[in-house]
């Protein structure tokens, strides 16, 4: 292709570029008059972000493709929601884990984040109204449940608002490229466990495997020690400066982590939405039943079903069910006032759009 022919296009870009953001800026202002008209409520409207993301998936002609053109909206909504309050969402720290990663792909790069010690102390930021939102990791596709943001579920007064679904991929990070150095690897306990197999057949069977409080402080420990590795994703390889010796080796390919984003809100009903709930049934023979047959019989659909141990008392259950549809659907609302009349204890965590990305 000749100088000349690039140039045709790139004028062409050129003048686009111009009205794109001559657009971008109208939508913007747009957005600015909406958080005039919401004056001190709630900004955030996970409902219409999830309709604005499903609809420019339906509308988009490409050559872009459909999670592209999602993904471009997405950091849209960002810009133009820090335009109404900048948001900040706490999360498992440090800087460069899943959880911050999470954050920024269902809030966009224009919402502040805010590092947490723990996932309890994530919770405590928005309880105390420092955050505005905290991402918790709920379930992995490899290793299940993360407990202790269930249990935490159970007496906090947030309320679940959107999901957040991110694959997983794990590398093996070194500061220098020669692994014959590495004496130790350091991740979290999870990861650790999603990479057992990778790790039986490529490293020595004397390299210790430690686990720590995060995937992030793992790099950090691999930067500070040339006999250290570190299992963590892309966002800590690069905040470390760490050199990636083998890439996505997790055991399972398609490694997923569901994460919950929790505030003092309750979301109205999207058209694609998700109610999540903690039960428990007295301890007697077909309480269990008992307790699923209502969603059952009015035709509510389960998509999880998790046990935990109740912490009160012993050999006592809570269940944590996700079914399809909104607290607000009368299907839902039947199913649910005939539950709260049998089981012990009902409280809905939340009800939620589905994730769009
Ligand atoms: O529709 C709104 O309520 C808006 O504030 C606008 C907008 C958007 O940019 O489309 C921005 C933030 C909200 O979370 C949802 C949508």
């Amino acid at each position: 292709m000749s100088e000349e022919q690039l140039k045709v296009h790139r004028d062409a870009i050129d003048a686009i570029d111009a009205q794109v953001l001559a657009l971008l800026n109208q939508r913007a202002q747009h957005a600015r008059t909406i958080g005039e008209i919401k004056g001190s409520g709630v900004v955030y409207r996970p409902e219409r972000e999830a309709q604005v993301l499903t609809r420019i998936r339906e509308i988009n002609q490409g050559p872009l493709s459909d999670e592209a053109a999602a993904k471009l909206f997405r950091e849209v909504m960002s810009a133009c929601l820090a335009l109404e309050r900048p948001l900040t969402i706490a999360f498992l720290g440090p800087e460069g884990t899943f959880s911050q990663a999470a954050a920024i792909k269902h809030f966009g790069h224009a919402a502040s984040t805010q590092a947490c010690a723990s996932i309890d102390d994530a919770f405590r930021a928005v309880e105390s109204r420092s955050a505005d939102y905290v991402v918790a990791p709920v379930e992995n596709s490899t290793e299940g449940a993360v407990g202790r943001t269930l249990d935490l579920m159970v007496n906090s007064p947030l309320s679940i608002c959107g999901e957040v679904v991110l694959r997983i991929h794990h590398h093996l990070l070194h500061q220098g490229p020669d692994r014959s150095a590495i004496k130790r690897v350091y991740s979290h306990a999870q990861s650790l466990a999603q990479c057992h197999e990778w790790l039986n057949k490529n490293l020595p069977a004397d390299v210790e495997r430690i686990s720590v409080a995060s995937n992030a402080e793992a790099a950090r420990l691999a930067s500070l020690d040339i006999t250290s590795a570190a299992i963590a994703g892309d966002a800590a390889a690069e905040k470390f400066g760490l050199l990636k010796l083998a890439e996505n080796i997790e055991d399972e390919p398609n490694n997923t982590t569901r994460f919950l984003v929790l505030g003092h809100q309750h979301t109205t009903a999207s058209g694609k939405d998700k109610t999540s709930l903690v039960i428990s049934a007295p301890n007697r023979p077909g309480a269990l039943h008992a307790l699923i047959e209502p969603l059952a019989r009015h035709g509510v659909s389960m998509t999880k079903f998790e046990s935990r141990p109740s912490r009160t008392g012993l050999w006592e259950y809570l269940f944590f069910v996700d079914v399809e549809g909104h607290a607000s659907d009368a299907r839902l609302t039947a199913a649910l006032d005939e539950l709260r009349g049998t089981a012990a204890f009902v409280k809905v965590l939340g009800a939620y759009p589905v994730a769009v990305l």
